[in-house]
């Protein structure tokens, strides 16, 4: 038999709550959906306990009424929020970037634009660290041009036994985990921002880093998602900005720059890459890319410049052949401007 809202209404009208008054009248009744023999509704109670005798009663009433189905879903009263305890003493709540538990510190290693060699520098960096005995990790979060696994030589996909933490892979002292892991060498990477920020933050919270001095995280190229999301998301104790001497380069760093100002980051100092080319044949020096660009800059931001690394053969062949140099050849001059920078941030507590 079809039912009216009416009829209903006035059925449950008849129905005492523990309290004395009617259902209707003491606005238990919520939702309220009557369709053909069909009865739905919210009792919306701060304690269910009390009102199951009364449920009961109201299910037997309407059915008594006509209605072939009823359906009454007890929910806990939604309470209002308390006010904003803006008062002077009040504990400051955690918000915003927070510290990943077990690392100590976390460094970005950035760039302007691509190719200055900034994956090469934090491989180096790492390596560096390692052998002055820290803990270090790295996370390659280069996710348009992953190249962590080969130059620090490892492959292989990292394994989650329990489906939750992946295990990172190690090499030269050096706990790994790059996003070129999860995905096959060869294929390109198409990411949307969502996704990419999603990976990133699974890249920091769910990778078993285990107890670090320092993460070392290797960025894109420029200013986009992942900067940000890094900034935003972890506590980011410094930045070290890589460029070649080259204007354009130059131009894009500073870029870079502004945003890690604006974020809050500190600039922990810059390197000059690709600085001088000492021919690997006869050792005359010369100058491919300019000279000095960088550390004028970074004498006008008032930033340290941290090393003027040379262009040379045997790193990029060191970078490439998955030993990077300090680790094949660290007695090299080649390898000494990455070993300075690396003794320095251990001397200034900032690795
Ligand atoms: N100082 C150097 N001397 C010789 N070769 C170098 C030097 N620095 C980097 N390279 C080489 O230049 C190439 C680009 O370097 P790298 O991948 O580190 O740059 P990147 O800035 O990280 O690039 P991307 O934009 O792809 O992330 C690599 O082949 C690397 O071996």
């Amino acid at each position: 038999m079809a039912l009216s809202r009416e009829d209903v209404l006035a059925c449950l009208k008849a129905i005492k709550a523990p309290s004395g008054t009617d259902l209707v009248e003491a606005g238990l009744v919520r939702a309220l959906n009557v369709d053909g023999d069909a009865v739905r509704f919210v009792m919306e109670v701060d304690n269910p306990e009390p009102f199951m005798a009364v449920k009961e009663q109201a299910e037997q009433a309407l059915t008594a009424l006509g209605a072939k189905s009823v359906s009454i879903v007890m929910t806990a009263h939604s309470k209002p929020s308390a006010p904003p305890d803006l008062s002077a003493g009040r504990k400051p709540e955690p918000a915003g970037p927070e510290k990943i538990p077990g690392v100590d510190r976390i460094v970005a290693i950035a760039s302007g634009k691509g190719g200055v060699g900034k994956s090469t520098v934090a491989a180096n960096l790492a390596c560096a660290l390692a052998a002055e005995g820290r803990r270090v990790g790295l996370l390659d979060a280069d996710v348009y041009g992953p190249s962590q696994p080969r130059m620090l030589g490892v492959s292989g996909r990292p394994q989650s036994p329990d489906g939750k933490l992946i295990l990172p892979l190690r090499n030269f002292g050096v706990t790994m985990m790059s996003i070129g892991l999860m995905t096959n060498e060869d294929q390109a990477v198409v990411w949307r921002g969502p996704m990419l920020m999603g990976a990133l933050q699974q890249m920091l919270t769910q990778v078993q880093w285990g107890a670090l001095d320092v993460l070392i995280v290797d960025l894109p190229p420029g200013t986009g998602d992942v900067q940000m999301t890094l900034a935003q998301k972890a506590h980011l104790d410094g930045v070290v900005i890589v460029s070649t001497p080259q204007d354009v380069a130059l131009l894009d760093a500073r870029k870079g720059i502004d945003m890690f100002n604006q974020m809050g980051t500190p600039i922990i100092g810059m390197i000059e890459n690709m600085s001088t080319h000492i021919c690997s044949q006869c050792g005359h020096e010369e100058h491919v890319f300019g000279h000095g660009g960088v550390k004028s800059e970074a004498e006008k931001l008032g930033v340290p410049l941290l090393a003027e690394i040379p262009l040379h053969l045997d790193i990029r062949l060191a970078a490439d052949g998955g030993a990077p140099i300090v680790v094949s050849k660290p007695e090299s001059t080649q390898a000494q401007g990455f070993r300075t920078v690396a003794k320095a941030l251990v001397a200034d507590g900032k690795a």
